[in-house]
């Protein structure tokens, strides 16, 4: 399926390029580009088009195939339109041009997080529409923005809208993440943001003394605390091969802050975690932890929440789920073989589980390195027409599953 020039490329590639030209880049993504981009996708397919505002300048938008039997819950395939910042200095091309090498590999920022996902729903509701099909459950495509902030100008939002429960989506896609191997990860749950800023008040005084109960000691017993957890959960992973990194709980110190001069002894530190609680931990004991660490290190040591997510929620992977059922049964057929994971980052997948939508985080993309968020982000485009491929025998079955106990 490699193209060898310009002029024999797969107009699905071209699509995409297109897109990962638009640079809805944080921290000022161009949403308005992105917005028209849909619109117009909605007018050439004769799909169903709506724009939501849920907050000034965040637009959701709704591309819409009905279905035959609108008593029935429908699909709901997500993608986010933001992409996070470039270092352009470290980039062989320009990470807003989609240049694309002699191999078939295109470069740019959002290739695998997530243009990729949301040109490859498209281009399989267009095969499958211009193949004459429709299916019994609505299918709705929602490009969101704000994901890689965290959402809450975007799907945390929508979700309690009433146009997002209009949609009556019975279960969600979302993305996922590349795999180098053969096999392609799918994820079923996600660990939970918490982000904590531990701040430390002691006694100040001149640099060149001995003062007791200084912040820095209190806080370094802090850090010392939760870098040592930190490294049982390491270890925790690194000893058992059937545990995945979205299993255990991990937590990095992401900044320091505090301190005006050398020869001054601060009132006052703050030292800054990201922690990511898998989904089994007992969040309140797991709270009393980080308070009682707090309270070890002495008096004058408090944490507060930058970020607390509390609603984590498993999508079940078997077939009491007939969600799973079809699409397992799918990639089956296909020859594909399924990795199911914890998601270790954040999606607005959470978001959507939370309101009690099933959703899959699923990315398409095998044989591909991981290269989101990262240094010359890219995408084969031989890997990218394939996950083309898998979406025109998924959407079939998912918006074919029959009526549902809870819907007949
Ligand atoms: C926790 S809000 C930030 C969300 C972000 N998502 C993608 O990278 C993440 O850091 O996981
Ligand atoms: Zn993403
Ligand atoms: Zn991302």
């Amino acid at each position: 399926m490699t193209s060898k020039g310009p002029e024999e490329e797969h107009p699905s590639v071209t699509l995409f390029r297109q897109y990962l030209r638009i640079r809805t880049v944080q921290p000022k993504p161009d949403y308005g580009a992105a917005v028209a981009f849909f619109e117009e996708r909605a007018r050439q397919l004769g799909l169903g088009c709506q724009k939501v505002e849920v907050a000034p300048g965040y637009v959701v938008t709704v591309l819409t195939w009905p279905g035959t039997n609108p008593a029935l819950s429908s699909i709901l395939l997500n993608s986010h339109t933001d992409v996070v910042p470039v270092f352009k200095e470290h980039w062989s091309h320009d990470p807003f041009e989609a240049f694309k090498d002699s191999e078939g590999y295109i470069y740019a920022r959002g290739a695998q997080d997530m243009k990729c996902v949301s040109i490859q729903y498209l281009e399989a509701v267009r095969r499958l529409k211009v193949e004459g099909h429709r299916f019994p459950r609505t299918i709705h495509m929602t490009f969101v923005p704000d994901e890689e902030v965290g959402g809450h100008q975007g799907m945390e939002l929508f979700v309690q809208r009433p146009e997002f429960h209009a949609l009556r989506a019975g279960f969600a896609l979302d993305e996922g993440i590349a795999n180098p191997t053969d096999a392609f990860t799918v994820f079923y749950s996600e660990r939970s943001p918490w982000w904590v800023r531990v701040t430390s008040t002691g006694r100040p005084g001149h640099g060149s003394l001995f003062i007791e109960d200084t912040a820095a000691e209190k806080l370094h017993k802090v850090v010392s605390s939760i870098l040592a957890f930190r490294e049982k959960e390491w270890q925790r992973l690194q000893s058992n091969p059937h545990l995945k990194e979205g299993a255990v709980t991990s937590v990095n110190l992401t900044k320091l802050e505090g301190g005006v001069a050398y020869n001054v002894v601060p009132a006052t530190m703050s030292a800054s975690f990201d922690f990511r609680v898998a989904p089994d931990v007992d969040f309140k004991a797991f709270e009393e932890q980080l308070q009682s660490w707090c309270q070890a290190a002495g008096e004058g040591v408090t944490l507060e929440f930058a970020q607390k997510w509390m609603h984590p929620q498993v999508t079940p992977t078997d077939d009491s789920n007939p969600w799973w059922a079809a699409f397992s049964r799918v990639c089956k057929d296909m020859n594909l073989s399924l990795e199911p994971e914890i998601m270790p980052a954040a999606t607005d997948s959470r978001y959507i589980r939370a309101v009690g939508v099933p959703a899959l985080g699923f990315s398409p993309l095998n044989r591909t390195p991981v290269l989101l968020h990262d240094h010359d982000e890219r995408l084969h485009e031989a890997v990218f027409l394939r996950g083309v491929d898998i979406y025109t025998r998924l959407l079939p079955a998912l918006a074919s599953v029959p009526a549902l106990p809870s819907e007949s």
